[in-house]
């Protein structure tokens, strides 16, 4: 468990402040419009920072007086870093390998697995600066797993990855997660639907929301609307908040909205799905 306790970190006119807040094995969604404090607060769980005042602890280890100790057991993927581009995927990861003290001579040597695992190996001898975004992430990410960390910090871990790729990571943070405390900070908020166990709102720097899946969408149901529509009842609602989506299809639209009462007669309440509910409880502060 990473436990949190009064933390205070401040950025020039930001600030975050989380009073208490404890993390626990399994995956938790960091989620909050831009600016809300994600990565700040990544960051500072990957002891990249630290905060002004509070403190965090690490089962039973303060980050503070335990800095060697804790980081051994953090893996952590940071939204932007500058690779070095001068190296190949397996010199970047030896070079890591050996910062963390990870002996590669054996025979289950972690990085060939984890480059066969992320099909980086076709690649291995190629310039960071010469790969695609997508295998340069592929790479950071094996990065962080090197070393059987127990605490797992991804920031955007998504960002230019494509559908069989995401699928990939999805399959691996599935298998980790029964055993490791995972936090990811993302804006596709379902693509985690099948993973996540926990999810924890930011905004302005503070928690708005911190509860399982089902608290999450459960109070979001009865302000969400979905229907179908006659074409000439669809002109005023599109100036308006509300709408979701809007889909014209066959002479009639299908149509999703956000709201206390529906726009139009017809329109039945639907069962949100996780981005839904972040419209929901940002516009009518649930
Ligand atoms: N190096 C910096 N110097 C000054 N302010 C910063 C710096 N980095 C971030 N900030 C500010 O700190 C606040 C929190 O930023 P942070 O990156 O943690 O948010 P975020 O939720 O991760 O946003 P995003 O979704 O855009 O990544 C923002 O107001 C941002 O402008």
């Amino acid at each position: 468990m990473i436990a949190i306790h009064g933390l205070k970190y401040r950025m020039k006119a930001f600030q975050l402040h989380i009073e208490r807040l404890e993390l626990m094995t399994g995956l938790t969604l960091l989620v909050g419009k831009n600016g809300a404090g994600k990565s700040s607060l990544l960051k500072l769980l990957a002891t990249a920072c630290s905060p002004g005042e509070g403190q965090i602890i690490y089962d039973g280890y303060e980050s503070k007086g335990h800095i060697p100790v804790v980081r051994s057991q953090i893996g952590y993927v940071p939204s932007h870093v500058e690779l070095y581009g001068d190296m190949n995927p397996q010199q970047f990861l030896q070079y890591f390998a050996q910062l963390k003290g990870i002996d590669t001579r054996s025979d289950k040597d972690p990085i060939t697995y984890w480059m066969e695992r992320l099909e980086i190996d076709q690649y291995k001898h190629k310039k960071l600066k010469k790969c695609s975004l997508g295998m340069q992430h592929r790479v950071l990410f094996a990065q962080a797993l090197l070393g059987r960390p127990r605490y797992i910090l991804l920031d955007e871990p998504l960002n230019y990855l494509d559908q069989r790729e995401r699928e990939r990571m999805m399959d691996i943070l599935s298998e980790l997660s029964p055993n490791r405390l995972i936090v990811v900070a993302s804006h596709e908020l379902n693509e985690w639907a099948r993973l996540a166990s926990r999810i924890i709102w930011l905004d302005q720097g503070e928690i708005r929301f911190e509860g399982s899946p089902q608290q999450w969408v459960m109070p979001c149901n009865k302000n969400i609307w979905e229907g179908w529509i006659d074409l000439d009842q669809s002109f005023s609602c599109f100036e308006k908040e509300g709408l979701v989506s809007y889909r014209e299809i066959g002479g009639r639209a299908h149509l999703v909205w956000i709201g206390q009462e529906p726009p139009f007669s017809g329109l039945a309440n639907k069962i949100p799905d996780w981005e839904e509910a972040y419209l929901v409880r940002s516009r009518i502060r649930i």
